[in-house]
């Protein structure tokens, strides 16, 4: 410790310091020792203690101010080493500021400060240690490598500046002026100031630098990046407007291509693409504009483009799930329909309280959407498409249908990939370009005819489109990247729900549409079709009446069908002509009756079928289902000599199957039914089922060819007003059969009262409208015998009577049927 307060270092070793100094405190920055440099002093207390030292012994301490914001510091606000200077030369500024340039002797610390109208410091210099020599050494030359590369690595600090500190030997001066001139914080600044010991002080600005150097290491790969970054993005640019140029060369025209990929570009961007789809189609987008325009290639791109850029990726419609605006529209434009209205309402308000649960987060958004796919089954006509219409503008929701009938292949629904030449997407996604948005109601019609074929299965595709675990990722071969389809509604319609595979029947729920009665027929005719069929044809109510008992002929003589379609193109027919007549002059307002119906429409194209005029031997009355609708048809049996059984009148295996367990069930019957052995041995025995070129088959016309064959063997006659229906076994028991609503209502067009049907069916008659119920009889049976009770004149008595007569005379015949027998 030296006696006197001798600077420890410095140019002015020699002069003894004061051991009371005025202090300038400065902001933000350090002073070290050996150093010259110019001071700005601005404030009074700055100025002030410039003053006094000049007129003391012109030694000043400069130290920093913890915090450089504050004007005024106080005696706390600083901190307790500091360097003390002389001041060499003080210049006044004309604005009143001093500058001073001092020379740092020697770091001070002050044990005492005080304040009057500047500061003061009782201050004490500060010995610096030295250390050990040789470590001192290792960190000099650390010091400088350090520093060097820094420099080197790009650091910026003025060259004369580096080359002052590269000539420095002292390494305790080195560090002081590589720490003043790099831009450390003031904290490290000033610790550094404030390492008493030569080599602490050295290990401190090692590690200043080596951060630093962190730092600069940092910077450069950030640098380097972006400089990649831009190069990358140059070189592409360049590229491209090379290749226009050469485009533009090759083709002759204005770059027009390049702009072609640039509209891709600008459509895509407004997409909404997520982005493993967005880098496919990029892709695409890339390849075409690096393609000639006129290459085969890029047309398909071309179309593959517009195909991408023309479907709903993320365009929806908003949903309005109003309960009671749907039941007006529903109403609005359909008659009767009740439970298929009932279940399309409970569809939509199960809908809406799932979206309602959705949306306070109850539940996952998508399984808003789940729930079975409704499928409409029926016959064609009765309203399946028209009521899906009504629900999609009940929802709010874009409405397209999707024809499946005939789709034999997997790329009928999933589209054919891209290296096929005319390669399309599947019927799907067209389905999706046409709605435009993605949460569409889709009908696919006629689900029940898919076909399948050895190049895949329809049904497989179809199953992923209606799988809501599925439909979200559902890949088109064409498109080649996922389509959401989970938000779509789909409804599905068939005419045959038995002929839907089953693996898509399982995720269906039917809704079974059956066909109208002539009652029904006439209210949609009065109330829908006409009105329709008038402003279709420019006519207005009063210049055309059509009476009811015209549209009643045109139900039963110009149509026959189990829905309304051809009924509405006749009335349009009719509309028509009479829309010509007026405005040709030859009419103000037509009234068309049912006799002037011929006029209109020709000659009545069908006689409904009626029941037979009087009960005959031979003849029976069944009743049979087509998509048409139900209705009667009439089996003829004669026996007549010879051998063997014959069938004749298209009928299919199963048919005739029908007719031999007939036979066989009257030839084990025989006894009890009195029929001489030798009818049965030495005759031939012929069935015919008339009504011309229609094929016929199922079981269900067991029973009905069995009382044929029982009344022409046994003579006795059916009865004419009994219709039936029934599957036979061999021993005479009677199975269900399927479409007994529509067979009763044909049975009742065409005037029969009485109705045989199997047991088993019976609760099928909840289907029939209670008022045609309560006007006919039901006769449910489950064994032939009860059938032949019914269905033959006189029923099972008259069998047994004959029994005593037949020996002696053959019952009287009244038809020809049975006259050769
Ligand atoms: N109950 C009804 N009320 C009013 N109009 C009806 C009703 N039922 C059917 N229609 C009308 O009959 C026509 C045919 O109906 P639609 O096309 O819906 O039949 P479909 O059952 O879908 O037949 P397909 O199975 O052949 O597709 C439509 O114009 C429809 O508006």
């Amino acid at each position: 410790m030296p006696a006197a307060n001798t600077p420890s270092e410095g140019i002015q070793s020699h002069t003894p310091l004061p051991r009371n100094m005025p202090v300038c405190p400065v902001r933000g920055s350090v002073i070290y020792p050996t150093m010259v440099q110019h001071i700005d002093a601005g404030r009074a207390l700055s100025i002030a203690a410039i003053d006094a030292a000049m007129n003391e012994n012109k030694v000043i301490m400069i130290v920093s101010q913890r915090d450089k914001d504050l004007d005024d510091p106080d005696v706390d606000d600083l901190y307790e080493i500091g360097t003390a200077c002389s001041i060499l030369r003080v210049r006044k500024n004309p604005d009143g500021t001093l500058q001073m340039l001092v020379s740092a002797l020697s770091r001070v610390r002050a044990s005492h400060y005080s304040k009057g109208e500047f500061l003061r410091a009782d201050a004490q210099a500060i010995e610096v240690e030295n250390g050990e020599s040789v470590e001192l050494e290792a960190l000099s030359r650390e010091l400088e490598t350090k520093f060097e590369a820094l420099i080197q690595g790009g650091k910026f600090m003025a060259p004369e500046t580096v080359q002052h500190i590269q000539n420095l030997e002292d390494p305790g001066q080195i560090a002081d002026h590589i720490a003043f001139n790099m831009d450390f914080k003031l904290e490290d600044k000033q610790s550094v100031l404030e390492a008493v010991s030569l080599t602490e002080r050295l290990r401190k600005v090692l590690t200043l630098l080596d951060a630093e150097a962190e730092v600069q290491s940092v910077q450069q790969r950030i640098r380097q990046q972006v400089k990649e970054e831009i190069d990358r993005n140059q070189r592409e640019y360049y590229l491209r407007e090379q290749m226009k140029a050469i485009q533009k060369e090759l083709s002759g025209n204005e770059g027009e291509e390049g702009d072609e990929a640039e509209e891709f570009r600008a459509k895509i961007e407004k997409l909404g693409l997520n982005a493993d789809v967005r880098k496919e189609v990029d892709r695409e987008v890339n390849r075409l504009a690096r393609m000639h325009p006129d290459a085969a290639e890029a047309g398909v791109i071309r179309t593959y483009l517009t195909w991408i850029t023309e479907l709903p990726w993320s365009s929806r419609s908003d949903d309005s799930l109003d309960i009671v605006e749907a039941v007006k529209i529903l109403d609005e434009d359909h008659y009767g329909l009740e439970k298929v209205k009932d279940r399309v309402l409970e569809f939509l308000a199960v809908r809406r309280l799932r979206k309602e649960r959705a949306e306070r987060g109850e539940i996952d958004a998508a399984e808003v959407n789940k729930g079975p796919i409704l499928v409409f089954t029926g016959p064609p006509g009765v309203g399946k498409t028209s009521i899906a219409q009504s629900i999609a503008k009940s929802l709010g929701r874009k409405y397209v249908r999707i024809a499946l009938g005939g789709a034999r292949d997997e790329s009928d629904i999933r589209g054919h990939r891209r290296t096929y030449i005319g390669a399309m997407p599947g019927r799907i996604v067209q389905g999706m370009r046409t709605a435009g948005t993605k949460n569409p109601v889709v009908l696919l019609d006629e689900i029940d005819k898919l076909g399948s074929s050895y190049q895949g299965d329809p049904s497989a595709a179809l199953l992923e489109v209606l799988d809501p675990a599925q439909n979200q990722h559902f890949t088109d071969h064409y498109l080649g990247v996922p389509f959401d389809l989970s938000e779509v509604m789909f409804i599905a319609t068939a005419n045959y729900p038995e002929q839907i595979p089953p693996a898509l029947m399982d995720r269906m729920e039917v809704i079974d549409f059956s066909s109208y009665i002539e009652q029904e027929k006439l209210e949609i005719a009065k109330r829908y079709l006409l009105p329709r069929q008038l402003t279709q044809n420019g006519l207005k109510g009063n210049q055309i009446a059509i009476t009811d008992a015209a549209l009643e002929k045109l139900i039963s003589h110009y149509t026959r069908e189990a829905g309304v379609r051809n009924l509405e193109r006749e009335i349009g027919t009719v509309a028509r002509k009479v829309a010509r007549r007026i405005a040709t002059g030859e009419l103000k307002r037509a009234k068309v009756t049912d006799k002037e119906l011929e006029k209109y429409l020709g000659n009545a194209r069908y006689t409904p079928e009626h029941e037979a005029r009087e009960d005959m031997v031979g003849v029976s009355t069944g009743m049979f289902y087509t998509p048409v609708g139900g209705d009667i048809l009439f089996i003829e049996t004669s026996v007549m000599p010879g051998k063997g059984l014959v069938l004749t009148g298209q009928l299919g295996d199963v048919m005739r199957e029908s007719a031999r367990a007939a036979l066989t069930y009257a030839k084990t019957n025989s006894e009890r039914f009195h029929i001489p052995r030798e009818r049965l041995d030495d005759s031939e025995i012929h069935i015919h089922v008339p009504a011309g070129g229609i094929p016929k088959e199922g079981p269900s016309a067991g029973t009905t060819m069995s009382v044929s064959l029982v009344s022409a063997l046994t003579g006795i006659p059916a009865r004419r007003d009994v219709a039936m229906t029934g599957e036979i076994t061999l021993t005479g028991r009677v199975l269900p059969i399927g479409g007994l609503k529509e067979k009763v209502l044909g049975a009742r067009r065409a005037g029969i009262r009485h109705i045989i049907l199997p047991k088993a069916n019976e609760g099928d008659l909840r289907d029939i409208p209670a008022h045609l119920r309560t006007s006919m009889t039901f006769h449910p049976c489950e064994t032939l015998d009860e059938v032949l009770d019914v269905a033959l004149v006189g029923g099972l008595q008259a069998l047994e009577r004959r029994g005593s007569t037949a020996k002696r005379k053959p019952a009287r015949r009244k038809n020809d049927a049975g006259a050769s027998a």
